[in-house]
């Protein structure tokens, strides 16, 4: 049996070729799926099924105990997989497979596939080269949205390093107040959803200037601790809470805590319509609105069009943001992100789903803010980027009585 593994990059038209397997004409290489039954894995078929859950009151993959809406991002990924197997189809497109996830569930994956495979033909759409798959046979690419067979994944490996122009990153429009406190500091946090322990005794202080990566597996709480930050849990009241100097519950406001903070996850990109220029995703950055037209002063106006030379999209600056690759749309995220400098930034797997050379870009681009401002990061990812250079580690591990957290230096 054929197993396809077909790369693609941040100028792939993945959409279209999908469409192909569904009703167009396919490649000739790929005719073999040609009128077979079929489905794809990917984050796209998670949120269609958690809205059908949701507008039907119905559950497709939810059990009894627990909503597919909030399971962690890594036991969705299980729930669907084993859905989809259960379905029997001839083939399923795994779509970016080991994004989101742990090496614990890459290798449960990796082990679940290759049973099928005897019996279901996988074709794998790979961003990154190190995720091929071990029983992958036939090999290909995507440009744009033309398809063609390749030997084998070596012509698409590359080493080469992408680095920013010698531009510094963009000072701030008001200088940042030296902040003496921590930004966050955590004392023995203890979090629970119902009788479920998630959270055990987490100790962490985050300073001015630390540059952190947090990692843990699917489920250990990374988006719980996060949300303990961005002010979005309610469970952080009562908790030995301290973020930017004061108590959390005593009396800041949502929008006090937002405002020293940078964020970003993939997952905000689809809650905009992308029918704002480019020029526009980062003044909104400075005015925290999208949507809502204010014209921007003259040094916001500078401000941003230093930040586009910085990212070489000046020339593309009115370009609809919905009409730029991944990789660029995330590299605008970040720097909307940035902006305004805030104390802290967050990035949330903020690589997931690129490719290898844009990918790089971006750990680029945060090193240089790590390297060059007094924002203090913390990127999240499961992945060991190879450039970033994360001064520290929080990494999350499972007990029975909740995840634990032990610090590490890089
Ligand atoms: N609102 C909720 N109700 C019940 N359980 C929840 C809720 N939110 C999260 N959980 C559970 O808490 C645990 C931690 O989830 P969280 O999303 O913080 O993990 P994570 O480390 O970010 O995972 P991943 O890497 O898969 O995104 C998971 O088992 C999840 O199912």
């Amino acid at each position: 049996m054929n197993h396809w593994v077909i790369y693609i990059n941040n100028n792939s038209n993945k959409k279209d070729f999908f469409k192909l397997f569904n009703k167009g004409s396919l490649p000739k290489e790929l005719r073999e799926f040609q009128g077979k039954t079929g489905c794809i894995y990917s984050s796209f078929t998670l949120e269609k099924l958690i809205d059908e859950e949701d507008r039907h009151d119905r559950k497709i993959i939810s059990t009894q105990s627990q909503s597919l809406e909030t399971m962690s991002s890594g036991e969705q990924k299980k729930a669907l997989l084993h859905y989809l197997l259960q379905q029997k189809p001839d083939y399923i497109i795994l779509d970016n497979p080991f994004d989101n996830l742990d090496i614990g569930f890459q290798k449960e994956l990796q082990h679940i596939l290759l049973k099928n495979s005897i019996s279901i033909a996988f074709v794998q759409i790979a961003s990154r080269t190190a995720d091929t798959l071990s029983f992958m046979n036939k090999f290909g690419k995507l440009e744009g949205s033309l398809f063609s067979e390749i030997t084998s994944p070596e012509a698409l490996r590359t080493s080469i390093r992408n680095t920013f122009s010698s531009d510094r990153i963009p000072k701030p429009l008001k200088i940042p107040i030296p902040c003496n406190n921590a930004l966050v500091k955590f004392k023995d946090v203890t979090i629970n959803y119902g009788n479920r322990p998630i959270l055990k005794n987490i100790n962490w202080t985050i300073n001015p200037g630390d540059f952190w990566q947090l990692t843990g597996p699917n489920g250990s709480g990374k988006s719980t601790l996060l949300s303990m930050i961005t002010g979005d849990n309610p469970k952080a009241y009562g908790q030995d809470i301290y973020l930017f100097g004061t108590k959390k519950g005593s009396g800041e406001s949502v929008w006090d805590i937002k405002e020293k903070i940078g964020y970003y996850s993939p997952a905000m990109t689809n809650k905009f319509s992308g029918r704002h220029t480019i020029e526009y995703m980062l003044i909104s950055g400075l005015t925290d609105s999208v949507g809502l037209y204010t014209i921007p002063t003259e040094s916001q106006k500078r401000v941003v069009r230093e930040w586009l030379y910085l990212l070489d999209l000046f020339e593309e600056k009115d370009i609809h943001f919905n009409k730029l690759s991944t990789g660029k749309q995330r590299l605008v995220m970040t720097a909307r992100a940035m902006v305004k400098h805030p104390p802290l930034l967050i990035l949330d797997e903020p690589t997931a789903g690129m490719d290898d050379v844009s990918a790089t870009l971006l750990v680029e681009l945060v090193n240089k803010i790590a390297e060059e401002t007094t924002t203090a990061i913390i990127f999240v990812s499961h992945r060991k980027e190879p450039f970033l250079e994360p001064k520290d580690i929080f990494s999350l591990s499972y007990s029975n009585d909740g995840s634990k957290g032990l610090i590490s230096k890089t």
